[in-house]
């Protein structure tokens, strides 16, 4: 390995009195140095891409929200499907990072998190998905978070596993809004949701989340159903029947 790289690794060591040992650590470490060099040109590559795609979607329509769900499970999953097994959680864990610098390349997302039980999980859930680019609070009002959202300025997580019925409200009076990811107990059933205006054909694809009135018969198609909440006869739960949001079996979003 040259002086100079070796200078570069350990400034205050001169190469001459470094040991085997220092040297190869010194050559590993040049390694790391010279692939930092490739990841940061590729992120920035990335991110440049990111702002051109948002000028893009804003073309037809004029801006609106940025934030689209699908692509971002098919990015998830195809990068995951690629990953050494071992990897798997650091690679998801960055991959949810970048993608939510691309987004701020398009505007940086704000989200209001509600969760009188359990705030930590809740927040610690929306941080996981909405990455260190996301603009992060807690709110005490479930209502005025779903005013937000509705009004574009960014989305909300609201927890289910509460007194609190917001969720019933997702049919009668927040039909703009979609619910577009859960979160909770790793593996388990999601103790939060994050609702959103999101175009309904940008959800991600997969469990699909209802709100429905007088009891939980299912749809008689056999599909698996998993309640989530009731309040006065109305029930929120997740079906893997293929349902359309806003249609008459009260879907309301999906959470892949
Ligand atoms: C870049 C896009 O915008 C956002 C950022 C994404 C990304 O960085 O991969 C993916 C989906 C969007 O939330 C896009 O829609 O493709």
């Amino acid at each position: 390995m040259p002086a100079s790289n070796l200078q570069q690794v350990w400034p205050e060591m001169n190469p001459e009195d470094m040991s085997p040992e220092q040297m190869a650590l010194a050559a590993l470490r040049h390694e790391i140095d010279l692939v930092d060099d490739e990841i940061l040109a590729l992120f920035q590559r990335r991110l440049a891409i990111a702002a051109k795609v948002g000028q893009a979607k804003d073309a037809p329509h004029g801006p609106h929200t940025k934030l689209r769900p699908d692509r971002e499970q098919t990015v998830l999953s195809r990068v995951m499907a690629k990953a050494d097994p071992e990897n798997a959680v650091a690679v998801e864990g960055l991959w949810r990072e970048i993608v939510g610098w691309g987004l701020a390349r398009q505007g940086q997302l704000q989200v209001q998190v509600w969760a009188p039980v359990d705030p930590t999980r809740a927040f610690d859930g929306a941080r996981h998905r909405f990455g260190t680019a996301a603009a992060i609070r807690m709110v005490r009002d479930p209502q005025a978070a779903l005013a937000f959202a509705a009004e574009g300025k960014g989305v909300a997580v609201l927890a289910v596993n509460t007194e609190d019925p917001w969720w019933v409200g997702l049919r009668r009076d927040w039909s703009s809004l979609s619910v577009f990811d859960g979160f909770g107990a790793a593996g388990g059933q999601p103790t939060s949701l994050a609702v959103g205006k999101i175009d309904p054909a940008a959800l991600p694809k997969g469990r699909r989340v209802v709100v429905s009135a007088g009891g939980d018969a299912g749809d008689g198609g056999g599909a698996r159903r998993w309640g989530l909440n009731t309040h006065h006869g109305w029930t929120l739960a997740l079906t893997d029947a293929d349902l359309t949001p806003g249609d008459a079996e009260g879907c309301v979003g999906a959470i892949g």
